[in-house]
């Protein structure tokens, strides 16, 4: 049996990125671990304000730029998704969804397209905003659970979606996929019944909290923005 996924960052670790020439480089910080940092199988929320590094944080986490300074460790199949869906805005959700999975796998995709109300039959170039998100989130879901052990790292999936589907797709994350740790950077901390942990950005630290403040995340976030 594969080892559990898990996302681990050592204290004293650094993000951010590098400006200038090759030979006067110089880096720019944005966030640093206050704290050590492991989060397993379960549902993980990055939340903080615009601008505060939540982007180059999740990238490095996925490998496509370094720390600046201290070591990370990810156990398990990573997937990244930036916010915005990358697909031929001439081609149908139906036909985008049969060009990844076969069998079993689409069949769970058509599945979950009929539970977030998604007509397949469009072409992606023609949904709206929300819609697209539902087909990026639709392939975010079904890539994890095909992975034995993934790190599913999300940047504001919930973008451009109403109210009702993303309470769905909260529940969705919290109630499946206990293989797959899941980081997700979201601002819609409203919407999210049950998480396992919250992650947040303040003044340049970040800060994890394991369980909640009071009665809900939104109390747990604003106590350690605090
Ligand atoms: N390679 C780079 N060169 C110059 N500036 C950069 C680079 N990478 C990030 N930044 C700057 O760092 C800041 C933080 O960016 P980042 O996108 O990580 O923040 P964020 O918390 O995800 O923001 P938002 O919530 O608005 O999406 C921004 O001002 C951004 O322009």
């Amino acid at each position: 049996m594969a080892p559990a996924p898990l996302l681990h960052i050592s204290d004293g670790t650094r993000f951010g990125y590098r400006t200038g020439l090759p030979w006067s480089r110089q880096s720019r910080c944005l966030v640093e671990t206050a704290q050590e940092i492991t989060t397993g199988p379960g549902l993980h929320l990055l939340v903080a304000p615009n601008g505060t590094g939540k982007t180059t944080l999740l990238r490095t986490l996925a490998g496509l730029s370094r720390p600046l300074t201290g070591t990370l460790k990810t156990q398990g199949c990573v997937h990244y998704f930036a916010d915005e869906l990358k697909a031929d805005p001439e081609i149908k959700a139906r036909t985008f969804f049969r060009a990844w999975f076969r069998s079993a796998a689409l069949a769970q995709a058509e599945k979950l397209a009929e539970i977030l109300r998604l007509d397949l039959n469009t072409q992606i170039g023609k949904l709206s905003r929300g819609n697209r998100q539902k087909v990026l989130l639709i392939l975010a879901e079904i890539k994890a659970a095909r992975s034995q052990g993934s790190v599913l790292l999300m940047d504001e999936p919930l973008t451009g979606l109403d109210a009702e589907t993303r309470t769905q797709v909260t529940q969705l994350w919290a109630e499946t996929g206990r293989t797959t740790v899941r980081l997700i950077i979201m601002h819609e901390l409203e919407c999210v019944q049950q998480a396992d942990s919250l992650l947040t950005i303040a003044h340049g630290k970040l800060k994890h909290a394991t369980t909640r403040t009071g009665d809900s995340w939104m109390k747990t976030y604003q106590t350690l923005q605090s």
